[in-house]
């Protein structure tokens, strides 16, 4: 069992009061689930404080504490330290407990608004058909090897990601591919780990109720970056303007990638189709079954860490051009139906514009494209109007539904949506708050070779309303109604 000096290496500590050769047991910093033996690390958080819940986790059995601040009521069975930043050491005592995992493996994290499931799960994919035991975390699910253990963020808080990762060391993951969400880099998730690549896919309009500013949003971003270490690699798309911002102070070696610019791996799109891209990339013309300009993006992403990591760049893109991607990203249910109906997890302005360009890309012109969107409650409210305009402006029609409504009041969301919604198009509109009667309404409504976007839940299972997660699933009920209509 390690002692609480080992677990605090490299953390730095203002002071302590104790024998620092204490046992522990386990760490923890959620104080209900201290237990005997455990060390609490006490972390500010944004709806409560853990230093108003170190005496309870002490009641519990933690005999070891670290906090920003010491309690008034200290009790002398219990070891005390104090550091300057207690989120920060917390990822550093994770990592330390579970003996340091991620230096025992090649672990490759993705960040950027949009694109980063895509970008670690072809990665993953792609490993795995190059032979390698691969390991996972992404918002859609974690994998060890073939192992599938479920998400509940897209990126784990520190002791659950630690834990995971020496999970995937015990397997025998070579190599690591995970999300890193601006969260996490926000709340030192990821402190203490040791990254051997960085890819920052773009960045655009999203989380600004926790972020507050774009700025903000864009220095969390950046933050991950410039605390690589020097032998890693960044490779960053340089045609998404904040790009460069994100290798400014790297000491990682630099790499970029993108479709317009002179860049290290560059890609020109030659076919976009329903059926797939054709890129010509190194020379060479290759067909992915991946659709959309942006997945062109998300490939030459993982094509370059690819290579970066080692990999031999022809047997790269042999492998990479038989992928599907992630589930719930630009999926076509029951492909060969009359109705062409696709699930997206677009779920931002920009993800939407995105989507819905690319599906212009394909139309004739003769049918009718029907979205069915919502917007999440409990996040930044500023998307709510630009989803609902970007998607009269590119569909023929449009139900404003709900998306995980959460504690808001499903109806004060699409309110909120209407606002972007010009009066011209106002008759194009309809609202339909229960998403499954909106759904329905929108394959009713199509006919023979129309297309019916569903956009914002993708790959979720469920639709979150005050706390409970009800079983939901965007893919099921268009499956139901495209049944329905072949009979
Ligand atoms: C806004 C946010 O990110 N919140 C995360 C944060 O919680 P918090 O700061 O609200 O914590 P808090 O409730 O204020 O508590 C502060 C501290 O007191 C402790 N506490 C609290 C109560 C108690 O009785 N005892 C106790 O010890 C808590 O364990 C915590 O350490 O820290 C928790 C532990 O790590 C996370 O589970 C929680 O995620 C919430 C559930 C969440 O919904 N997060 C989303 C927004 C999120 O992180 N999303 C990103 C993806 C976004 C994207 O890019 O699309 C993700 O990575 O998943
Ligand atoms: N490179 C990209 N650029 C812009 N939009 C993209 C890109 N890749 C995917 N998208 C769109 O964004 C949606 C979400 O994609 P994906 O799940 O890969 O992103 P993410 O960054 O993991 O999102 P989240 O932060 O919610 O986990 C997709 O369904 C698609 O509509
Ligand atoms: N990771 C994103 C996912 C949003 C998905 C959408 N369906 C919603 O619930 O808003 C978030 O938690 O903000
Ligand atoms: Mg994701």
């Amino acid at each position: 069992m390690p002692e609480l000096k080992d677990i605090l290496y490299k953390v730095s500590l203002t002071s302590t009061y104790g024998d620092m050769n204490v046992d522990v047991k386990g760490v923890c910093s959620d104080s209900r689930k201290a237990a005997a033996g455990t060390l609490f690390v006490a972390v500010k958080g944004t709806l409560s404080d853990g230093h108003d819940y170190i005496s309870k986790a002490v009641d519990l059995g933690a005999t070891a504490v670290v906090c920003e601040k010491l309690p008034e009521a200290i009790n002398d069975k219990v070891v005390y330290v104090t550091v300057k930043n207690s989120a920060q050491a917390l990822g550093i005592i994770a990592a330390n407990f579970f003996g340091n995992p991620s230096e025992k493996m090649k672990l490759t994290g993705v960040t950027g608004t949009n694109g980063k499931t895509t970008t670690a799960t072809l990665l993953y994919q792609l490993f795995t058909k190059l032979g390698y035991v691969v390991g996972l975390i992404s918002t859609v699910e974690n994998r060890i090897a073939d192992k599938v253990i479920p998400s509940t963020h897209t990126t784990p808080d520190p002791i659950q990601l630690n834990e995971l990762l020496k999970k995937m060391v015990d397997a025998g993951c070579a190599y690591v591919f995970m999300e890193v969400s601006s969260h996490a880099v926000d709340q030192d998730r990821i402190a203490g780990l040791k990254f051997i690549g960085a890819i920052f896919t773009n960045i655009t309009h999203d989380h600004l109720d926790y972020h507050k500013t774009f700025e903000n949003y864009i220095k969390a971003k950046k933050k991950y970056f410039d605390e690589l270490p020097s032998e890693a690699f960044a490779i960053v798309n340089a045609d998404d303007k904040r790009g460069m911002v994100m290798l400014q102070n790297t000491k990682a070696t630099k790499y970029t990638f993108g479709l317009k610019k002179m860049v290290d791996f560059k890609g020109k799109i030659i076919t976009n189709s329903i059926e797939g891209l054709e890129v010509e990339i190194a020379g060479k013309n290759v067909w992915f079954k991946m659709i959309g300009d942006f997945n062109a993006y998300n490939l030459l992403g993982v094509y370059g860490a690819a290579v970066l990591l080692g990999q031999d760049s022809d047997e790269v893109l042999t492998q990479l051009s038989t992928l599907q991607g992630a589930p719930g990203r630009f999926e076509l249910v029951l492909p060969g139906s009359k109705v062409i109906a696709i699930v997206d997890y677009a779920h931002t302005p920009d993800a939407l514009q995105n989507v819905l360009d690319t599906i212009a890309q394909f139309r004739t012109g003769n049918e009718q494209v029907i979205t069915v969107v919502g917007c999440g409650g409990n996040r930044d409210k500023t998307k709510r109007p630009l989803m609902a305009s970007i998607a009269c402006r590119l569909s023929d029609k449009v139900i404003l539904t709900s998306d995980n409504p959460r504690d808001e009041d499903p109806i004060e969301i699409i309110k909120e949506m209407q606002t972007g919604v010009m009066p011209s198009e106002a008759r194009k509109t309809l609202v339909i708050a229960d998403r499954e009667e909106a759904i329905k309404t929108a394959c009713m409504m199509a006919k023979e070779r129309d297309i019916v976007l569903i956009a914002g839940k993708g790959h979720e299972d469920y639709q979150e309303i005050k706390g409970v997660k009800h079983p939901f699933d965007d893919r099921k009920v268009v499956e139901r109604m495209l049944n329905l209509f072949s009979n």
